[in-house]
């Protein structure tokens, strides 16, 4: 680890409008996914860190100006916040590409939906009504009802779209004129700690937004449990998800939670009926299943097809997986990186051989790749893998692998294809290929799962809400009701002709 001790400790929370390092001194080594190389290192934070971050931003709601701000002030602020992310788009790319492992153009996509997030929030507030005048009945009785911001938010992001995510939830939040306190996964915060500087740069008073970097079982816990908090916003895994659940249960928080997913890719034999049909359904089933290599939370990770063209269609898919280049996300020509960490890879690996000891059939990948010039040898890089003969009962189909894992499944008739796609704990997302638009419609009808893409895979909109049935979570993200999570609902009745009412004969 020699080059560490040439790379600056930087004091990476901030807490009241003030950068600092850990109130414990302690410090933290960013790896490159791609060499297994520190290229940063950050503050460790704990609980002490955190109640300081949450006293800053209690302070900053009860007493400050930005839950006050009126709408139009607040979104001109976001659509700074959106400019500044234009302006940084190559570095803020190649830095969560080097966090994250992805490729630097998946970091730049990510930015521009980041700064779309931002955009679409400004709008929303900008256009909205400040309230609803309800008919009371009477014309001496003006009623109305409003929001308002729910106070002081924590919020608790993971390693795999470390700045997407965080948007999804700062962007809402402050567009609804709360303050936070946000805790980036210990191993990618880089360009969380980046977002926060350009909040600062764009005004944002001190106070509003903090960051504390530290790990879940101190950070997050604290960020959980913690009395001063009103709302904990998490993006994560079931385990630590429900974990947070537990914390703020107590305290009766409000919490979002958007969990995991295993999620269907269903495939009707008409789709692949023409040539051009083969191919789009082949090519989107692999970027389904592989882009970020499978750690996406809505990963089509379960590809179940009608099985009079399975062979063919798992054949073509099989050598498309072989020739994906696999590399350092920032080389020219790579087209997927490696996994985030030894940890996520040795839980893939673990996965492969449970399914091949339960009869799974290999097609592709399986194992690491060899060392290149592009794919350093201490890099945690796995092969896309395809895993043909699998069945439900099977770990690997049950579970959230969260790599480069496709799983192969097929189906005879409609209701089988969607008794398969519907048996799953959780229920995120799924896909849906057919020529037939009556079907397409039927099947998206059935299934049990928050997002479904007919004849598509993977696209989200900043103005349709993201979230999940089942055990892929609670609550919505994007969309009016991504906005809604960070706001409490006011009645209020005003009698403007007030009188005894005698209830009471005394
Ligand atoms: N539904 C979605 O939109 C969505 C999006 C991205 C990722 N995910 C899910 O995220 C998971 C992968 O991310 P991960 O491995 O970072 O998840 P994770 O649950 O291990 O960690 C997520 C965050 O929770 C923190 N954490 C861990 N234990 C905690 C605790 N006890 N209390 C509070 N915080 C705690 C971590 O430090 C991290 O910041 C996958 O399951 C993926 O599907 C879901
Ligand atoms: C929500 N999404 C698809 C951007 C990332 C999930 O891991």
């Amino acid at each position: 680890m020699a080059e560490s001790n040439e790379l600056q400790a930087r004091s990476t929370i901030h807490a009241g409008g003030e950068w600092r390092a850990a109130v414990s001194g302690a410090t933290r080594e960013i790896l490159d996914p791609a060499d297994a190389l520190p290229f940063a290192v950050v503050a460790e934070g704990d609980e002490k860190d955190t109640d300081l971050a949450i006293a800053a931003a209690r302070r900053a709601f009860d007493e400050g100006e930005w839950p006050r701000t009126p709408a139009g002030e607040r979104a001109a602020l976001l659509r700074r916040v959106a400019d500044l992310l234009v302006r940084d788009r190559e570095q803020l790319g190649l830095l969560e590409s080097r966090d994250a492992g992805k490729t630097v153009e998946e970091g730049r996509v990510d930015i521009d939906c980041v700064a779309d997030a931002f955009r679409y929030f400004a709008d929303l507030i900008a256009a909205e009504s400040p309230g609803r005048v309800v008919d009371a009945g009477s014309p001496d009785i003006h009623s109305v009802v409003v929001h308002e911001p729910i106070g002081v938010c924590s919020m608790i992001t993971p390693w795999n779209y470390p700045l997407l995510q965080a948007s999804w939830k700062i962007a809402p939040a402050l567009a609804a004129g709360n303050t936070f306190v946000i805790k980036p996964s210990e191993i990618t915060p880089m360009t969380t700690i980046a977002l926060i500087e350009l909040l600062v740069e764009a005004g944002l008073p001190a106070g509003v937004a903090n960051i504390v970097t530290g790990p879940g079982h101190s950070v997050g816990a604290r960020l959980s449990e913690h009395p001063d908090v009103d709302l904990v916003s998490f993006t994560g895994g079931l385990i630590s998800g429900t974990k947070v659940a537990q914390a703020a249960a107590p305290g009766v928080k409000k919490v979002a939670l958007e969990l995991g997913g295993k999620n269907p890719n269903v495939v009707f034999a008409d789709a692949c009926a023409t040539e051009e049909g083969f191919d789009t359904a082949v090519d989107q089933a692999l970027n389904a299943a592989f882009i970020h290599s499978g750690q996406v939370c809505s990963a089509g990770a379960r590809l179940i097809i009608e099985e009079s063209v399975r062979d063919r269609f798992v054949a073509e898919l099989a050598r498309r997986a072989e020739k994906i280049r696999l590399g350092r996300g920032t080389e020219d020509g790579v087209e997927c990186g490696p996994l985030v960490s030894e940890q996520q890879r040795a839980k893939v690996e673990m996965y492969v051989e449970s399914a091949l000891k339960e009869g799974a059939v290999l097609r592709s990948g399986g194992k690491r790749p060899e060392p290149s010039p592009q794919r350093p040898e201490n890099g945690y890089f796995y092969e896309p893998t395809v895993l043909d003969h699998c069945h439900r009962e099977m770990r690997v189909v049950r579970e959230e692998v969260f790599g480069p894992v496709l799983t192969v499944e097929t189906f005879r008739t409609e209701d089988e294809a969607v008794a398969l796609a519907n048996d799953t704990e959780y229920g995120l997302a799924g896909g849906v290929w057919t020529a037939d638009a009556g079907r397409a419609r039927r099947v998206a009808g059935r299934l049990r799962h928050g997002t479904i893409w007919i004849n598509d895979f993977h696209p989200y909109l900043p103005q349709a809400e993201w979230g999940g049935f089942g055990k892929s979570g609670v609550g919505r993200e994007l969309g009016p009701a991504g906005l809604a999570e960070y706001r409490e609902t006011k009645h209020v009745y005003q009698n403007l002709a007030p009188k005894p009412v005698r209830w009471f004969a005394g």
